[in-house]
C-alpha cells in the first residue's frame, strides 16, 4: 500500500485550493506585523501568471465558536471589546492582559483580521477534509506563537492550531512541522501531551532569541513524550546543512509516526537577507523540504509566517506555490504593480549571503543522532 492514500480521503480535484481575496489581502496588507507583504506576496504570485493554475477560494472569518475551539473566551471576546474600541474612547490600555501590547498591540479591526486569517486557514484545511484537492495554500497564515488566552510574537490567534483541531476531526494523526526561524511555541504547547498531533520545529535556539522554548530535550509530556520534536539550530545555517538534518528528521518521523494529514509552516524570515539575519536560507532549500513533504501525496495544508524582507519573501513564497504546481519560472520578476520592490537585480532568485555558519558539522550530526533516539520510541 505504498503507493496507496494512507487515508481514505479521495482526492477528487488535483487542483491546488489558494484561499484569497481583494478584502483579505487589504486586511491583512494594513494589520500583519509587516505592512504591505500580503499585496506584495499575491502581487508576484499573480505576476508569474500563477493564479490563473490555481483554484482561489474566498476566505470567510472564523465564528466565535471556531476561535474558541482553542483560544478561551474571555481572550476572545478581550480581543474582540478591545479592536471594536475607537482610540478617543479606549482608555490607553497597554495591561498586559492577554499578552496584547508591545509586539501584539490592540489596533482597531485587529479582531476582524484575526478571525479572517484564522477563517482563511480553516477554510484550506476544509477543502483538504472535503477531498476538494490535496494541497491547499494560505501564505498568510501560519501564526504559530497565539497560545490559548495571550497574543504572542505578532501572533494574535493561533490558526494553525485551529486547523489542526478541525483537521483532527477527520484525521486521526496529524503531523505538524514548522520551519519559521522562530519556535512554533504556540502549536507545540497546544499538542505537547497528545500523540495524535505530531509537532516537528527546526529554529534558531540561542541564548536570548524569541521565544526562547524549543531546546532539543522538550519531547513532549505524559501520552504525548516523544510526538513533540525539537531541532535547535545556530546563526548561519545554509540550505544543504538545513536539507540534510530536515530530510534525515522528517523521513524517521513520517515512517514512525506515519500520519495521515500534514500542517506546513513556511516563515520565510529565515531567507538570506531577511532583517532578523539569522539564517542564510534560499528558496530553493525551502523547497526541497517542501519536495521531501508533497512526495508523500498526503492532505497537505502551506501556511505562511514570519518574513520581514517584504521582497525576499514574495520570492519565496512564489517559488513555492510554482513547485506545487510543478511549474518552473523564468528568473525574472516581471514587470507589475510591485516591480520596484525586487531592485536591484529584479531577479526571482535569492543568493546566499557569505555569512559565518554557527553550526558544525559535528554539531549537526549530534542534533540528528539525539532527535532519532528520541524517534525511536514513536510507533
Ligand atoms: C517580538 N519578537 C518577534 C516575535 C516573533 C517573530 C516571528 O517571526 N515569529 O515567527 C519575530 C519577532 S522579537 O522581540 O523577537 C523582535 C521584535 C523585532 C525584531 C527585529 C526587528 C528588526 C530586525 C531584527 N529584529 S525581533
Ligand atoms: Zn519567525
Amino acid at each position: 500500500d505504498v503507493l496507496a492514500p494512507r487515508s481514505d480521503v479521495v482526492c477528487r480535484n488535483d487542483k491546488v485550493v489558494f484561499v484569497h481575496s481583494q478584502m483579505y489581502v487589504d486586511l491583512c496588507n494594513n494589520l500583519a506585523k509587516v505592512p504591505g507583504r500580503a499585496s506584495a506576496v499575491h502581487g508576484l504570485i499573480e505576476a508569474y501568471g500563477l493564479t490563473k493554475e490555481l483554484r482561489l477560494v474566498e476566505p470567510r472569518p472564523a465564528t466565535v465558536a471556531e476561535l474558541t475551539s482553542f483560544h478561551s473566551t474571555d481572550y476572545i471576546h478581550h480581543l474582540r471589546k478591545a479592536s471594536a474600541e475607537e482610540d478617543e474612547e479606549k482608555d490607553i490600555d497597554v495591561s498586559e492582559e492577554f499578552g496584547l501590547c508591545y509586539d501584539c498591540p490592540i489596533l482597531p479591526g485587529v479582531y476582524e483580521y484575526a478571525a479572517m486569517v484564522a477563517g482563511a486557514t480553516l477554510t484550506a484545511a476544509q477543502c483538504l477534509i472535503d477531498g476538494e484537492c490535496q494541497v491547499a495554500i494560505n501564505w498568510h497564515g501560519g501564526w504559530h506563537h497565539a497560545k490559548k488566552d495571550e497574543a504572542s510574537g505578532f501572533c494574535y490567534v493561533n490558526d494553525p492550531v485551529l486547523a489542526i483541531l478541525r483537521l483532527r476531526e477527520r484525521f486521526s494523526k496529524v503531523l505538524y512541522i514548522d520551519l519559521d526561524l522562530h519556535h512554533g511555541d504556540g502549536v507545540e504547547d497546544a499538542f505537547c501531551c497528545t500523540s495524535r498531533v505530531m509537532t516537528l520545529s527546526l529554529h534558531k535556539f540561542d541564548t536570548g532569541f524569541f521565544p526562547g522554548t524549543g531546546d532539543i530535550q522538550d519531547t513532549g509530556m505524559g501520552r504525548g513524550r516523544y510526538y513533540t520534536v525539537n531541532v535547535p539550530l545556530r546563526d548561519g545555517i545554509q540550505d544543504s546543512q538545513y536539507f540534510s538534518v530536515f530530510n534525515k528528521v522528517v523521513s524517521q518521523t513520517e515512517s514512525s509516526y506515519r500520519p495521515e494529514a500534514v500542517v506546513l509552516q513556511l516563515g520565510a524570515d529565515g531567507m538570506s537577507g531577511d532583517p532578523m539575519g539569522c539564517f542564510n536560507l534560499t528558496p530553493q532549500g525551502l523547497g526541497r523540504c517542501l519536495e521531501l513533504v508533497l512526495d508523500w501525496k498526503l492532505p497537505t495544508l502551506l501556511l505562511g509566517g514570519g518574513g520581514y524582507h517584504v521582497g525576499n519573501t514574495a520570492r519565496c513564497w512564489t517559488s513555492l506555490t510554482a513547485q506545487v504546481l510543478g511549474k518552473s519560472l523564468p528568473p525574472d520578476i516581471p514587470e507589475h504593480e510591485h516591480f520596484t520592490e525586487y531592485g536591484p537585480d529584479y531577479e526571482l532568485g535569492i543568493s546566499p549571503g557569505n555569512r559565518v555558519n554557527h553550526n558544525s558539522d559535528e554539531y549537526i550530526e549530534e542534533v540528528i543522532n539525539t532527535v532519532s533516539e528520541n524517534l525511536a520510541h514513536v510507533m
